[in-house]
């Protein structure tokens, strides 16, 4: 069994719509442990970082003017598989078309916004978790 850690964020929209303990519980109640928990107010320095994959993406700058809007809650999950199965439980992209049953699902829409507000990020790879786990809670 190999145990995975990734990287959490509850975004500026689940924070302030009071969403944070709803989310972090589903993720503990699906079993995975809690390793590091912080508040912050992100600069955009560390989100350049974090979204460097976007870069030049049409959505790029109002993603990251979204994400300086707000405290952002970050968090380290561990556990078997986490990665994938917080993707999962996270539902896809479009919180409008998300799965029922997840958080996107069950607690996001779409508000015809420049960005799409979708309430969490979560890692997609082991390399990504180990990159931004950096990012937001150093070495
Ligand atoms: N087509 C899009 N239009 C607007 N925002 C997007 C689009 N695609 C992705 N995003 C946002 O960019 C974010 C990239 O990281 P996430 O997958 O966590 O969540 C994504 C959305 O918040």
């Amino acid at each position: 069994m190999s145990i995975e850690r990734t990287l959490v964020l509850i975004k500026p929209d689940g924070v302030a719509r009071n969403l944070s303990g709803s989310i972090l519980a589903r993720i503990e109640s699906k079993g995975y442990s809690l390793v590091e928990l912080k508040k912050v107010n992100a600069t955009r320095d560390l989100l350049e970082q974090h979204y460097e994959e976007h870069l030049g993406k049409p959505f790029y700058e109002p993603l990251v003017e979204f994400m300086l809007s707000g405290p952002v809650v970050a968090a380290i999950f561990e556990g078997h598989r986490v990665i994938e199965g917080f993707r999962c439980l996270a539902g896809t992209t479009d919180p409008t078309t998300a799965a029922p049953g997840t958080i996107r699902g069950d607690f996001g829409r779409d508000w015809g916004l420049a960005v799409q507000q979708n309430l969490v990020h979560g890692s997609d790879s082991v390399d990504s978790a180990e990159r931004e786990i950096k990012i937001w809670f150093g070495a």
